[in-house]
């Protein structure tokens, strides 16, 4: 499968006079699973809009592939954009909107959906309108996967589904991008069980970009540090502290910025265990209200 790189450059979206996307500029080279995160109101909708030539940009460039996707038909059926609320029409039936959707996607490959029609229980029968929350959210997965699109968009798209059905779209969509690898970008609030997905993650603060990393490198932007409670105290005087726990005698303290090696040594020395720091607690710092300045932000974005 073809893979089509994404260029936004200083894009801003404006809804009248309120600015939801500010100069936002990245590069995907395509062929990875992509998290986007943001809180309520970031902007992570207005931004996948574009991309998915649902809305036109008020400022800058986009192009997928190479292209501008607003009304360019080439490009809208190499891009599956899902959302949570699906965009379905409550008159159609099940089986007519997975029709529709072949018709939509060259590459729709309906073996596939049968197989997930089959693992959600889809009624093809029903009505869109009788549908609850979280069937319609298996039918815009069973659709986003069965797309096969270059570029699969899943925006909070299975936020009505409950755990299990949860953790069956990221098993199929993990098998899938390893058979049939394509760019997947997702965007979620559910860091912790989503976060392993991602190779890059991009954050959106109020309509700025605020980090694109690789996953990895981002978890090493701030560690975990596990032992005693005197010698935690000790080592972790004067860093950012993210998060602490006690677990009986043993404290757990999260802190950003990387480590030096000289701390790295001393904490070692001292028996205590350092590990990667998760992603949620690097998200929940990055874009607290009261947390980083904007010029620590963009100090911590840099790499
Ligand atoms: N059609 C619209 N008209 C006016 N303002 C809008 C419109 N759509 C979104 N906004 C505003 O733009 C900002 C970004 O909204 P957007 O839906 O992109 O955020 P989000 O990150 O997807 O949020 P959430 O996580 O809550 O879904 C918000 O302040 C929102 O109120």
């Amino acid at each position: 499968m073809m893979t089509l790189g994404i260029e936004v450059n200083n894009l801003q979206l404006k809804y009248g006079s309120f600015a939801a996307i500010k100069n936002v500029t990245f590069s995907l080279a395509g062929g990875r699973i992509y998290g986007l995160l943001g809180r309520n109101g970031s902007g992570k909708t207005s931004l996948l809009s574009i991309l998915a030539s649902y809305r036109e940009q008020t400022n800058g460039q986009v192009t997928i592939g190479g292209e501008a996707p607003f009304e360019n038909a080439k490009i809208m059926e190499q891009v599956c954009f899902i959302q949570e609320s699906g965009s379905f029409s409550d008159s159609s039936s099940v089986s007519d909107v997975l029709r529709l959707s072949a018709s939509c996607w060259p590459n729709w490959d309906s073996e596939y959906a049968a197989h997930l029609i089959a693992l959600y229980d889809l009624p093809l029968k029903k009505l869109v309108s009788a549908l609850s929350r979280g069937m319609k959210s298996a039918l815009g997965v069973t659709i986003g996967l069965a797309s096969r699109a270059p570029v699969t968009i899943f925006d909070e798209a299975y936020l009505g589904m409950d755990a299990p059905s949860r953790y069956a779209f990221y098993d199929e969509l993990l098998k899938d991008y390893m058979e049939t690898p394509r760019t997947f970008i997702i965007s979620t609030h559910l860091i912790e069980e989503v976060g392993s997905l991602f190779e890059e993650v991009l954050i959106l603060d109020q309509g700025r970009l605020i980090m694109h990393e690789e996953t990895d490198v981002l978890k090493s932007r701030g560690a975990s540090i596990t032992g005693s409670e005197q010698a935690v105290d000790q080592i972790t005087e004067g860093l950012t502290i993210l998060g602490q726990q006690m677990l009986g005698r043993t404290k757990s303290v999260t802190v950003f910025g990387e480590l030096t090696e000289e701390h790295r040594k001393h904490a070692l020395a001292l028996g205590l265990e350092l590990g990667p720091v998760s992603l949620q607690d690097l998200f929940v710092h990055l874009t607290k209200k009261e947390g980083l300045s904007n010029e620590q932000k963009e100090k911590a974005s840099r790499p």
